[in-house]
């Protein structure tokens, strides 16, 4: 028998009710076998759910996971000189050591949080992919490529990288990785360069990620440039379409709108990091009415300064109310829905819902709390009240990753200890004190 029975718990279904309800998971296959009424059915292994509330695993749908490094380094900037003056001069010194002690950290700092799946944007991927192997959460990585400040060489063997990391790393840690193809930005990457790889990635069936529509001078430039709107541009350069995803999406307007619902192009929403680095506010509203498929992402923890997908989920229905001008936009369902179903459904993955057949990524949300009481409406504590220091148990692909707030796959002290000692060591190579 490997069967695990997540019970005693209520069980958020598919269309957001909620119910009394078992969940019965097959270890072997890492799919729900059943949602079945309490106490009929018996299992190998059990996790107490009795006081909880059962969800799908959340989705990570943008972020650098190996910023956890940079937590805290450089604050209070606005995103351009954020990148220029502070952090790209330190990441110009990360090894891939760094980056695996950055990625583990960021990892068991979702599984504590609820999150079962992340798509990471970043450099010395292999190691990243190591993290999660070892972890056992799912993710969608991919190696990105900038070729500002490049010679055409080096440019082109970051765009050529993207393109062999992705087929390379694709269906790593036992099919829990999978890969895009990932040009920085439409500013950081040139338009030759772009007009070179894109179809290469495109031949090689490779689904994309990239920033684009952060903020207001990466768009100016591209207007002036190509007398085109950032993702009128985009989409010139096969760049969008079902299997892209486009982290931010922030100054986008009614055609661009139009462009995203008719290429079936996603939008990975990161309010936070939007509103650290002043960047701006998505019109998440406008986008879901539109029909555009939009996930929830943190960003890197240098710009957020977490990887909590509740913190995001909060930011994210408060911040759509304000750019909206309307406290009935982005209700508590809408963003439920977004980091669940909505970054499941960009990362490409059969989950992000409790349902027999689905990948058994699970967190269980413990409500005996003061801050959840009384609880007239789980989903409206899911939206903003619940903090992922309230989950209980993290579940993934079947296997229990978190249990009781234990990490059982990695050694959350061991990890933490590293995780320091590398920043301490890549900020004193940075600023030359080593
Ligand atoms: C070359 S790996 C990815 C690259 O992206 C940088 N980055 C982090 N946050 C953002 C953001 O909000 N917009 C654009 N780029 C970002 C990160 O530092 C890495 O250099
Ligand atoms: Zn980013």
């Amino acid at each position: 028998m490997s069967d695990l029975l997540v019970a005693g718990g209520q069980v958020l279904r598919p269309d957001l009710t909620v119910e009394r309800a078992d969940v019965l998971v097959d270890r072997e296959s890492g799919d729900i076998a059943d949602v079945v009424d309490p106490g009929t059915v018996d299992a190998a292994e059990t996790l107490d759910a009795s006081d909880g509330l059962v969800i799908p695993g959340l989705g990570n749908a943008h972020t650098h996971v190996a910023m956890t490094l940079l937590r805290g380094y450089a604050d209070d900037k606005p995103l351009d000189a954020w990148l220029q003056e502070d952090i790209w001069p330190v990441e110009a010194e990360l090894t891939a050591d760094d980056i695996e002690a950055g990625a583990e950290l960021g990892i068991v700092e979702m599984i504590r949080s609820g999150t079962t799946a992340f798509s990471d944007m970043y450099f010395h991927v292999d190691r990243i992919a190591d993290a999660v192997d070892r972890a056992g959460v799912r993710a969608v990585l991919g190696h990105t490529a900038v070729t500002v400040g490049k010679d055409d060489e080096a440019a082109r063997a970051d765009l050529q990288q993207s393109i062999d990391v992705a087929k390379q790393l694709d269906g790593a840690a036992d099919g829990r990785v999978s890969t895009t193809f990932q040009p920085h930005s439409l500013t950081t990457v040139g338009e030759a360069y772009l007009r070179e790889f894109v179809p290469k990635a495109r031949e090689a069936g490779l689904p994309i990620h990239f920033h684009a529509n952060e903020t207001e001078n990466e768009v100016d430039p591209i207007v002036d440039e190509h007398g085109a709107r950032p993702l009128e541009y985009a989409d010139d350069l096969d760049l969008l379409g079902e299997d892209t995803y486009v982290a931010h999406g922030v100054h986008v307007d009614e055609a661009e709108i139009d462009l995203l619902a008719d290429t079936g192009t996603g939008v990975a929403h990161c309010p936070a990091s939007n509103m650290k680095l002043a960047s701006g506010m998505a019109p998440v509203q406008r986008l879901r009415d539109a029909g555009v498929t939009v996930g929830i992402g943190t960003d890197g923890a240098a710009s957020n300064n977490d990887l909590d997908a509740f913190d995001e989920v909060r930011d994210a229905a408060m911040i759509g109310k304000l750019v909206a001008d309307d406290a009935g936009a982005v209700p508590a369902e809408a963003v439920v829905e977004m980091v669940t179903r909505g970054s499941a459904d960009l990362l490409d993955l059969d989950g992000g819902r409790v349902e027999a057949g689905a990948n058994a990524d699970l967190a269980v949300v413990d409500l005996e709390a003061a801050h959840l009481t009384p609880a007239h409406d789980p989903v409206s504590h899911l939206a903003y009240a619940v903090r992922g220091s309230d989950v209980r148990h993290t579940v993934c692909d079947g296997e229990v990753l978190m249990r009781d707030r234990g990490v059982l796959p990695l050694d959350e002290a061991a990890v933490r200890e590293r995780a320091s000692e590398h920043a301490r060591d890549l900020i004193a190579r940075a600023e030359g004190d080593a």
